[in-house]
């Protein structure tokens, strides 16, 4: 039998080269340098063999620690060919979360409570797992691995780890603890140590099934307006703004959750300063690396600067932090909102921290623009889809805020009393999606800058 160490030392001459060719690995604009070991459990000894790792990945300037699952055996079947990492002392070694012999052995390690080395295998108290089930990864791109279990549960694994408790689960938990009806509920957790801090390491929840996301059900929305450019968007197949209407009270209904689970604050006088000065320095950066948004620049920097005549009256809590259309289900009984995890490049602890629940308010907005506008992108220009793709953005924004107002936080009320606010943290969003489409896909720059240009123009009253 090969020792799991040197099949673990040898393995890792592999990763430089494999770590940038997966979706979830969020250093692919430099290369990989070394990676090195920062611990190693073998989870089920023999054949097959499953490994956890949590590896050190170094580039220039910049260390990060990754989890990854592999698995070891004797002879690969066919159906993990793809999965292959390399072939360390005569066994091919591969990425354990396609084979579902192996994924099945995590959720009986969390249904037993298990603790193995520095790893710590968690069930929700009084939860109690059906064992057995065959895993299969979800295959949409994703910052992170989630494996589906028999349609019944879903496990996320966290890829890129920061040392502290995962916001997702931590919300999640407060938000359970208080009855919100708008999260799928949460099931365990997997959690070890990192730099001498807990990490999470994966979150177990139920799976919904039939759920559809809302980004799917909003882009076909917009497709049945543009197809039907004669009839009011009332009367056309496919309207959204009842589902918008809805979303807008789910999204406040978790706010107010989230307010009684984990508390508020009303914001101290340095707030908004801080806030200001971080966006107009993410601004800088942006605009540097993205010449088409340099021009928005001064118009933006106004934007951001109208925040500070606030009086600091608005409350902050603990918020969603990245939400938008593909982080909100819609099940057989409502929306559910998923995905706590805040934006996925910003450190933990400003992803941990308390902020205007407008915030997410704006996320919101921005995605039904993105619905809108991502439409026109591909095609040739057309005055007149152009204009319905923005009648749909209107009308659904507008339900959306309307179903917010209807059980908002008493502080906030009508989004739209906030004006200032709202426009400010749509700019900045809009921003971080500059620089999000001008690295991830630059052939969608164009929506975001879009909505730049418009919301700088309104607000420079030249509508
Ligand atoms: N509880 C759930 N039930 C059904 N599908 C889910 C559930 N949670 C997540 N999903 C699906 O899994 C995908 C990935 O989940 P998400 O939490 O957004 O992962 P990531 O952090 O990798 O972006 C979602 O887009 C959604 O389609
Ligand atoms: O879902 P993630 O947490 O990985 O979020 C990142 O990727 C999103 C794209 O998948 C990106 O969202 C942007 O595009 C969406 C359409 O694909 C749109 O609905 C969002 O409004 C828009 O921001 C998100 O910004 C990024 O953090």
């Amino acid at each position: 039998m090969t020792d799991p160490r040197e099949l673990i030392g040898a393995l890792v001459g592999e990763l430089p080269e494999w770590l940038p060719t997966q979706r979830w690995f969020a250093g692919k604009d430099q290369p990989v340098l070394e990676v090195v070991v920062l611990g190693s459990t073998v989870l089920l000894e023999g054949d097959p063999l499953l490994l956890h790792l949590v590896v050190e990945v170094r580039q220039d300037g910049r260390r990060a620690p990754y989890q990854l699952l592999v698995g070891s055996r004797g002879q690969l079947p066919e159906y993990l060919g793809t999965s292959w990492l390399g072939t360390e002392r005569g066994r091919p070694c591969y990425e354990a979360v396609n084979d579902p012999d192996l994924t099945g052995v995590l959720l009986g390690l969390i249904d037993d409570g298990a603790r193995i080395g520095s790893l710590r295998f968690d069930h929700e108290p009084g939860v109690t797992l059906t064992r057995g089930l065959r895993a299969r990864p979800i295959t949409s791109e994703q910052s992170n691995t989630s494996l589906v279990y028999s349609g019944q549960y879903i496990l996320k694994l966290f890829r890129k780890l920061s040392p502290g408790e995962n916001p997702d689960v931590r919300l999640h938990r407060a938000l359970q603890r208080v009855g919100c009806e708008h999260i799928a509920p949460l099931l365990g957790s997997i959690s070890g140590d990192l730099a001498g801090k807990e990490v999470t390491l994966g979150m177990l929840q139920r799976f919904i099934p039939d759920a559809v996301d809302g980004w799917a059900m909003a882009t076909t929305s917009v497709r049945d307006l543009m197809a039907d450019p004669e009839s009011p968007p009332d009367q056309v197949g496919g309207d959204f703004a009842g589902e918008a209407q809805r979303l807008g009270q789910a999204v406040a209904s978790v706010h107010n959750d989230l307010r009684r689970a984990l508390g508020e604050q009303v914001a101290d006088p340095g707030e908004f300063e801080r806030a200001t000065g971080a966006m107009h320095a993410r601004l800088d950066r942006v605009a540097e690396a993205v010449p088409e948004l340099a021009g928005y620049a001064p118009a933006l920097h106004a934007a951001f600067d109208a925040m500070k005549e606030r009086d600091g009256a608005i409350r902050m809590q603990f918020i969603h932090g990245d939400l938008h259309l593909g982080q909100v289900l819609r099940t057989v009984t409502g929306w559910l909102l998923i995905d706590f995890e805040g934006e996925p490049a910003a450190p933990v602890v400003e992803r941990s921290a308390l902020r205007s629940p407008l915030r997410d308010v704006a996320g919101m907005l921005r995605s039904f623009d993105y619905a809108a506008q991502q439409m026109l992108v591909s095609g040739p220009e057309d005055p007149i889809l152009t204009e319905r793709a923005w009648e749909w953005a209107r009308r659904n924004r507008s339900a959306f805020l309307d179903g917010y107002a209807e059980q908002a936080p008493e502080d906030i009320g009508d989004p739209r009393a906030h004006e200032d606010l709202l426009r400010a943290f749509e700019l900045d969003k809009a921003v971080y999606e500059v620089s999000y489409e001008h690295a991830n896909r630059p052939e969608w720059l164009s929506v975001p800058l879009s909505s730049i240009a418009r919301i700088s123009e309104e607000s420079s009253g030249g509508e």
